[in-house]
């Protein structure tokens, strides 16, 4: 939590980029952190491979298959987390769906995350009440942020409702479809609805998901939020080339700088 709260005061127009633990390879967590790191990425989204992923589009759900084909778990990646705590120093956060979670055991979740030096979790279908009721302090005792997702569609009164609530950033989903690299620019829809969020004047930061596949993209989306994350263009780049170094680092920076 710490860790990502201090990367949002000190720097602008970040980039996350997601990746699905145990794709393409069940041991390319290190390599692809790693690569992630040195090609500029400023905190990384690992996502936990889940068998009815209801808000990714294609690209995702066939590397959460092939991930857990390779046999990922949560046992799996807390595990490699461990190893590599020391060798990376980007914040990471993990997304996941919460059905996985409540079977690991959320209290035990939640202790394996800090073990492993983990700053935030979005979990998509942990509703806010819920969160609220059940866990926020849990989560807040162990320095770990819960990230929210607003769309188009959430109103006013719930998005102040979550700025309140928030600790690091707010995951602002550019459009309400599923996950999935899609070329163009900005509508004037999405344009409406970022600026309806900036009007508001959150304390948190937000950063915009879904859609975001080119250096164009990221820094248009910069103009109306603190960043973007980066996931499906990244994993069908990864479909290609594996988990080779020096190709993730270049892709990173060409993402992030446009050349
Ligand atoms: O794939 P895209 O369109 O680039 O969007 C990012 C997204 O993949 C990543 O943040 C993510 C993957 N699965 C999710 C589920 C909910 C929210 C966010 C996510």
């Amino acid at each position: 939590m710490e860790k990502l709260q201090t990367l949002f005061k000190q720097k602008k127009d970040l980039l996350s980029v997601y990746f699905t633990a145990g794709f393409p390879n069940i041991d390319s967590t290190l390599p692809v952190l790693k690569a992630l790191e040195e090609g500029g990425a400023d905190f990384v989204e690992i996502g936990m491979p889940y068998s009815d992923p209801l808000a990714d589009g294609p690209v995702i759900q066939n590397s959460s298959t092939v991930a857990l084909k390779n046999g990922m778990s949560l046992k799996v990646l807390f595990e490699q987390l461990k190893e590599l705590k020391k060798s990376v120093k980007i914040p990471m956060i993990l997304m996941g769906y919460f059905n996985p979670v409540l079977k690991f055991g959320v209290e035990a979740f939640i202790e394996e995350c800090k073990e492993v030096g983990i700053s935030g979790l979005i979990i998509p279908d942990l509703p806010y009440e819920t969160y609220i009721e059940e866990y926020e302090k849990l989560f807040t005792e162990n320095g770990i942020s819960n990230i929210f997702l607003i769309t188009p569609q959430t109103p006013d009164d719930r998005i102040k409702k979550l700025n309140k609530a928030s600790t690091s950033f707010i995951y602002m989903v550019s459009s309400a479809a599923v996950t999935g690299a899609r070329n163009g620019g900005l509508s004037p829809k999405q344009v409406d609805y970022f600026e309806r969020v900036n009007s508001m004047e959150l304390k948190t930061p937000c950063m915009v998901g879904f859609g975001i596949s080119n250096h164009q993209n990221y820094k248009e989306v910069c103009n109306y939020a603190h960043g973007a994350i980066v996931g499906s263009a990244f994993i069908k780049h990864l479909e290609n080339i594996g988990d080779d170094h020096n190709e993730i680092v270049g892709f990173i920076k060409k993402l992030k700088n446009g050349q």
